[in-house]
């Protein structure tokens, strides 16, 4: 059975058109996962899906589904305890008050939150509103669970667990998600239907273009060049830049070194002294 149905959504903000025509079916408990470069969109059409933005232009049609929205920065009520930040979805569904607040507390030790139930969002770090926000929105018993990065914050240990807790919640209930995220283990593991944003565009991603995506290649004029470990260059060496080639908005320069071998190179933008270096075809970093 059909949840959603997104078709042809335009977005733009003033005069840029962020989103181009973009459309996502989706049934009940299926997963999809959204990979794509910063800025290509996909922060944007969560929304749109979450009913948090509107659109220009296209269609949007929902079953009478229950929708959950994890962002990438936890939002909590500055003013309501963590516990009662949690619980706040069953109160809107008028769950009893003893009932949610015995919820609640399972919840709470499932994220390892149950000292902090009486505390204030102001007195948790970031990570540990992060595990509140993803509590409350698994509690309310979602249709649908639109997931922006919601693990990224966390350290490794915790991020590890609540993705493990996450994804069995999803699979156990049901529920059907979207996804966002760079994480390849996240993408691979979460579902079978992985998408590409790519400037506003969504499409079907293969695996040579997730491959890409993860930074282990480069598919260029239909050759495939593994980049996977980059080096840093040493500014000092001469380059003679051929051309630039772009890949999900990231520019690319392939350059020609003094002793002739080709190069291609990011160039950090927001440390314009520096730039990464990757290896040629059939070249194996050390
Ligand atoms: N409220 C806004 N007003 C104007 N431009 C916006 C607004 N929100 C987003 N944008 C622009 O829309 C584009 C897409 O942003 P979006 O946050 O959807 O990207 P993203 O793919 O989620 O990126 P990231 O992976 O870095 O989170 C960006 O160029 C961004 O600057």
């Amino acid at each position: 059975m059909e949840i959603i149905r997104a078709e042809n959504i335009t977005k733009r903000f003033e005069n840029e058109t962020i989103l181009h025509e973009v459309s996502l079916t989706l049934r009940r408990g299926e997963k999809v996962t959204i990979l794509g470069g910063s800025g290509s969109g996909k922060t944007t059409f969560l929304k749109v899906l979450a009913g948090l933005l509107p659109f220009d232009g296209g269609s949007y049609q929902k079953s009478g589904i229950k929708m959950a929205y994890i962002s990438q920065k936890p939002v909590l009520f500055s003013h309501m305890t963590v516990l009662e930040n949690l619980i706040f979805p069953l109160k809107c569904q008028k769950v009893k008050r003893k009932e949610r607040e015995a919820i609640g507390r399972v919840f709470l030790e499932k994220s390892e939150l149950a000292k902090w139930a009486d505390a204030y969002p102001f007195e948790l770090s970031g990570g540990q509103q992060q595990r509140v926000s993803v509590a409350r929105a698994l509690i309310g018993n979602p249709d649908l669970l639109l997931m922006d990065e919601p693990f990224s914050s966390l350290d490794v240990r915790l991020g590890r667990d609540m993705r493990q807790w996450v994804f069995t919640q999803i699979e156990e209930r049901q529920i059907a998600a979207v996804f966002v995220t760079h994480h390849y283990e996240e993408a691979k593991v979460f579902s079978e239907r992985v998408l590409l944003m790519d400037n506003g565009l969504l499409k079907e991603a293969t695996e040579a273009e997730i491959d890409v995506f993860f930074g282990d290649g480069l598919l260029y004029e239909d050759a495939y060049y593994p980049i996977g470990a980059w080096r840093m260059a040493d500014f000092g060496v001469p380059v003679r830049v051929e051309r630039q080639v772009m890949l999900y908005g990231q520019a690319y320069w392939s350059v020609i070194l003094e002793d002739g071998t080709q190069k291609f190179i990011i160039v950090d933008e927001n440390r314009a002294e520096t730039a990464y270096i990757a290896p040629v075809r059939g070249e194996k970093d050390a």
